[in-house]
């Protein structure tokens, strides 16, 4: 039987209180509160939209996780605001993904899910700033969004991570929908094309799945680089592109890299992939930089000086991702402590990457631990299960990076491990960032969640 939902949310608390800081567990989880809890969905109150994102961005895992303890079972964690209780500054899921709960999301919670994912509403062209770097990804997007299916077919959108594509490549769909409203936009991420197949495969519904793909009028396949090596999923996105190929209708695919880096990529695929045009998008100049954080601002209704603006942009160089999450930092921190917007303000929360950060090892054990679901002891003992050597490795290459403590050091840190294992575990991190970018999203996500702990001392 349930527990009633008060109980199970006062046992919740309980438990975080013990896991989490004391400024992380006073601002984020205390204000908010448990609303409903039925079909395995938890909906959890949060005070408004800027606290609900937050929550969703770093502590889903961490309350699932926790919740699942308690009922012996996993949830599925859904934030929500309370109504009418907007934050001045910013406007509903204005400056990160909004996390909307789907109507009948607790009628529909064992139900599958649907096979294509929505477009953000933000990333369409007007918001997109552009600039030497991203000059021809974003003319070509402009050309085929008004011309689909011509001469830039595919078009191929690469670069770096946080660089644009998945906005460029939105901008498209955006444009179609608007200017055509009957026009089948289908977006969807590589990983979620597999699992789409897979589920088609395990339910014997292969040509459901191929009628759905190929109806589409544009097509636009994200991260396709981890198509790499999925046997499968190549042989039915090769059919897939070429079916739609031959209609005439557009397919827009984006990836960190060229087609002829992808590795174990089918090489009829490759020669597909490179048919159209490949625009490729390199990291913003300075004032491209600053005019992207000006919009950003402009769109939010946040107030930024001058000089805030230089001092994020000379700090934040290569992923406007990371751009804008030093805004949203920024933002939060101006308003939680209700500082003025100035450069002196926000240097404790905006150090530049480059810098070392006085993160402590205890924070860094915490941050790792929480995120790769182990615990403190586990990463210290001399356990080899696989996981936790994994967490245990990240978390010495964190360790090095965040703090000047010495190889022997962070080996006693770690349990009393020898440096020449330290040395193994960030040798083999940082080798392994080279060919996994999931990793290197992780690994920036753990960082910052260090930094964040860190600036909250
Ligand atoms: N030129 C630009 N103008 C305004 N915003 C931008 C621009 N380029 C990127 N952004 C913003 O930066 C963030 C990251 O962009 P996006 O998700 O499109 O990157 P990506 O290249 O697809 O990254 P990934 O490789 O991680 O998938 C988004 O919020 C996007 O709106």
């Amino acid at each position: 039987m349930e527990i009633p939902i008060k109980t199970l949310w006062i046992q919740v608390l309980e438990r975080l209180q013990l896991e989490l800081s004391r400024p992380t567990f006073e601002t984020w989880i205390k204000t908010a509160s448990a609303e409903r809890l039925e079909n395995n969905c938890l909906v959890i109150l949060t005070p408004n939209p800027f606290a609900r994102n937050w929550l969703q961005k770093y502590y889903i895992n961490t309350i699932a996780r926790v919740v699942q303890d308690i009922l012996g079972h996993p949830v599925e964690i859904y934030f929500t605001v309370a109504q009418g209780d907007e934050i001045s500054f910013l406007n509903e899921g204005e400056l990160t993904q909004a996390v909307p709960i789907p109507n009948n999301i607790l009628e529909n919670a064992s139900k599958s899910k649907t096979i294509t994912s929505e477009l953000n509403y933000k990333y369409v062209f007007s918001r997109f700033v552009v600039g030497a770097n991203n000059r021809m990804a974003h003319a070509a997007s402009l050309a085929v969004a008004e011309s689909p299916g011509r001469e830039f077919n595919p078009l191929f959108l690469c670069g770096g991570v946080g660089l644009g594509k998945t906005h460029l490549m939105q901008a498209i769909g955006h444009y179609r929908r608007e200017n055509y409203s009957d026009s089948k936009i289908f977006y969807v991420s590589c990983e979620q094309f597999t699992n789409d197949l897979i589920t088609a495969i395990r339910n014997d519904n292969r040509q459901g799945f191929r009628e759905h793909y190929r109806a589409a009028d544009v097509l636009l396949v994200d991260d396709i680089q981890f198509i790499e090596g999925k046997e499968s999923t190549q042989e039915e996105f090769f059919h897939t592109f070429n079916t739609l190929y031959e209609a005439g209708k557009q397919v827009i695919i984006a990836s960190d890299r060229p087609p002829n880096q992808i590795p174990r990529l089918q090489e009829r695929l490759c020669s597909r992939f490179s048919m159209g045009l490949i625009a490729d998008i390199q990291a913003p100049d300075l004032e491209t930089r600053m005019a992207i954080l000006q919009k950003k601002a402009e769109y939010e209704n946040i107030i930024l000086p001058k000089d805030v603006i230089e001092y994020i942009a000379l700090n934040y160089t290569s992923n406007i991702r990371e751009l804008e999450g030093a805004l949203i930092r920024a933002v939060a921190y101006i308003s939680i402590w209700g500082l003025a917007m100035t450069v002196e303000n926000l240097v404790p929360v905006l150090q530049p990457k480059t810098e070392k950060l006085p993160a402590t090892p205890e924070a860094i054990l915490s941050v790792v631990a929480d995120a790769l679901n182990v615990s403190i002891e586990d990463l210290k003992s001399n356990s080899r299960r696989r996981e936790i050597s994994w967490a245990r490795q990240i978390g010495m290459y964190l360790m090095r990076q965040h703090t000047d403590l010495s190889l022997p050091r962070i080996g006693e840190v770690f349990g009393g491990k020898d440096h020449t294992t330290v040395i193994y575990s960030c040798d083999k991190i940082t080798q392994l960032q080279e060919s996994d970018r999931t990793l290197v999203q992780t690994l920036r996500q753990l960082s910052d969640r260090i930094n964040m702990t860190s600036s909250q001392k």
